[in-house]
């Protein structure tokens, strides 16, 4: 069967109607707790899903967005910095029991709307169902977390510290302004993993949509703006140098949560006229290693590999982008895994058992035959049936072999369907790639022998931020710190962490005495009749 024919129906079946979703020309941004009306430019979103016109297959129009000017943002950055109001705001000086019903209340609200969201992600991203569905259960599970991890933190903060003669009741403050902003492919879930934290610990944000997946958080703008008071939550549409430059000039953003390239963060921190006063919680760059050792069992390698390199196409910051492999079993693994890729089941997101969806990103598939073209001019080889096949967005994936650091696939983050695979002698090679790389956020080590993986386990720890053993590189559970080296990351992002992230510790002092002790004891039960804790330290 040719690749031609293989894929030939791809964008030509009908869509069943429980998958259909309405067109969406959204005219309204959240500014100071209202729905404020757009009739400016506005910016078109098409879905990586094509449709078959008499011009040839053409993504589908999914609706349009406000393209907001340089003023509209920076009256959107006022309301935020109003809400605030130097940390005497109704959200930064709200009880903490407060801020938890606020969050409750929108997620209550949130998971009414679930059914839209999901479909809508599989439409302008191109997420497959299963996975779609995940990342709302995800994002859900991971604000209830939240919530029940600021209840912990609050008892911490209850507790006092005594030493050295005086007593100190450790407080965790909000930071004033967030701006947060995050990638196409976690529109909602990864997103929130700023965005959520942020909010809950007394900050007001500002929300810069993703240019894909803007449409999915359509229908939560309305929960935005019915859970929280005025001002704490406002949103942002348009192009990031137009309406983000202003906004971090002005210097008023505290925070700036960012997940996307180092180039991007670092240009934005560079325009921060105090950046010495602009906290950076950042999820950047990765090209994360696998290595199989000769000692591996091929089977799990391969297939943790293709969870680790292909779901969602590629498209994530912990997908395994490079493959080192032992030069005994490189022939043997390569097979396995070229005739697994064949296997995988390409289509439409809503498609049943299907693994390779289209691409959002409209010049993502020539870059990444870009990428191939020069492994090839090099004697690189594709090695597995449609490996690179390519039609409008839809992109095959290729395992190409062997690879070497004279190719681009060996230094560059493809963020897609491609896996390039590296023969190595000794285990020198992989950590000299490490070594050398401006990033650090994971690697996976395949490996059925105990000594060899503890030899790897110590210098790949000093390396990178997460070791897996035997499986994929990914950022969840979320309650597991995520963080990275070099360029990876600023800061450390999980449930509990994040927290943290987005607060400063803040004292309340004393010097111990007995009437120090009885006063504290009473600002203690103060606290604790509002909401939660029961120890004292006295
Ligand atoms: O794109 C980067 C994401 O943090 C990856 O998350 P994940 O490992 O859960 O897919």
């Amino acid at each position: 069967m040719s690749s031609a024919q293989a894929f030939d129906n791809l964008f030509k079946k009908e869509i069943p109607e429980v998958y259909q979703v309405p067109v969406i020309h959204q005219r309204e941004y959240l500014l100071n707790g209202e729905l404020v009306q757009w009739d400016g430019d506005v910016t078109e979103i098409y879905s990586p899903v094509c449709i078959p016109t008499e011009n040839g297959l053409e993504r589908k129009l999914l609706g349009s967005i406000p393209n907001i000017g340089p003023k509209e943002a920076l009256d959107v950055l006022e309301a935020c910095v109003k809400a605030y109001d130097n940390g005497l705001g109704e959200w930064p000086t709200m009880s903490v029991e407060g801020r938890i019903k606020c969050m409750q209340k929108f997620v209550y609200l949130m998971i009414q709307q679930r059914d839209l969201v999901i479909k809508l992600l599989m439409w302008e991203i191109g997420k497959t169902l299963p996975d779609s569905t995940k990342e709302f259960d995800r994002t859900v599970d991971y604000i209830n977390q939240t919530i029940d991890a600021l209840k912990d933190l609050d008892r911490e903060s209850s507790r006092f510290q005594q030493a050295e003669g005086t007593i100190a009741q450790i407080r965790r403050a909000p930071l004033g302004v967030v701006l947060s902003m995050g990638p196409f492919n976690y529109p909602l879930n990864e997103i929130f993993t700023t965005l959520i934290p942020a909010l809950i610990m007394g900050n007001t944000i500002l929300f810069k949509l993703p240019k894909h997946g803007v449409l999915a958080h359509y229908p939560l703008l309305n929960a935005f703006k019915e859970a929280f008071p005025k001002g704490t939550v406002n949103t942002l549409y348009g192009k990031g140098s137009e309406i983000i430059t202003p906004i971090m000039e002005s210097g008023k953003v505290n925070v700036l949560a960012f997940i996307g390239s180092s180039k991007v963060a670092n240009g934005l921190k560079k325009l921060h006229p105090k950046v010495n006063r602009l906290r950076a919680i950042l999820s950047l760059d990765a090209k994360n290693a696998a290595i199989v050792t000769k000692n591996a069992n091929l089977d799990i390698a391969v297939s943790e590999i293709i969870l680790g390199s292909l779901s969602f196409n590629g498209q994530r910051c912990t997908a395994l982008k490079l493959i080192f492999v032992q030069k005994e079993v490189a022939e043997e693994f390569t097979k396995k895994l070229s005739e697994a890729v064949s296997a995988l089941k390409g289509g439409l997101p809503w498609e049943k058992d299907v693994k390779i969806t289209p691409l959002p990103e409209v010049n993502k598939p020539s870059y990444l035959k870009e990428c191939l073209d020069d492994a090839l001019s090099k004697g690189a080889k594709v090695l597995n049936e449609n490996g690179g096949y390519n039609d409008a967005s839809f992109f095959f994936p290729a395992v190409v072999y062997p690879v070497n650091s004279d190719m681009k696939l060996y230094h560059e983050e493809q963020f897609g369907p491609v896996i390039p695979v590296v023969p190595f002698e000794t285990i020198d090679e992989p950590i000299d790639y490490q070594v050398n790389a401006d990033h650090g956020m994971q690697v996976s080590i395949f490996s059925e022998d105990a000594m060899e993986v503890s030899k790897l386990i110590d210098p790949f720890v000093n390396l990178v931020s997460r070791v897996n053993i035997n499986c994929q590189a990914q950022r969840g559970p979320d309650v597991f710190p995520f963080t990275g080296r070099k360029d990876s990351a600023e800061g450390t992002l999980s449930v509990f962490d994040a927290l943290r992230s987005f607060s400063i510790r803040s004292l309340v002092a004393a010097k111990v005495t007995d009437s120090n002790k009885e006063l504290l004891n009473t600002i203690v039960r103060d606290h604790d009749s509002n909401f939660l804790s029961t120890d004292y330290i006295f």
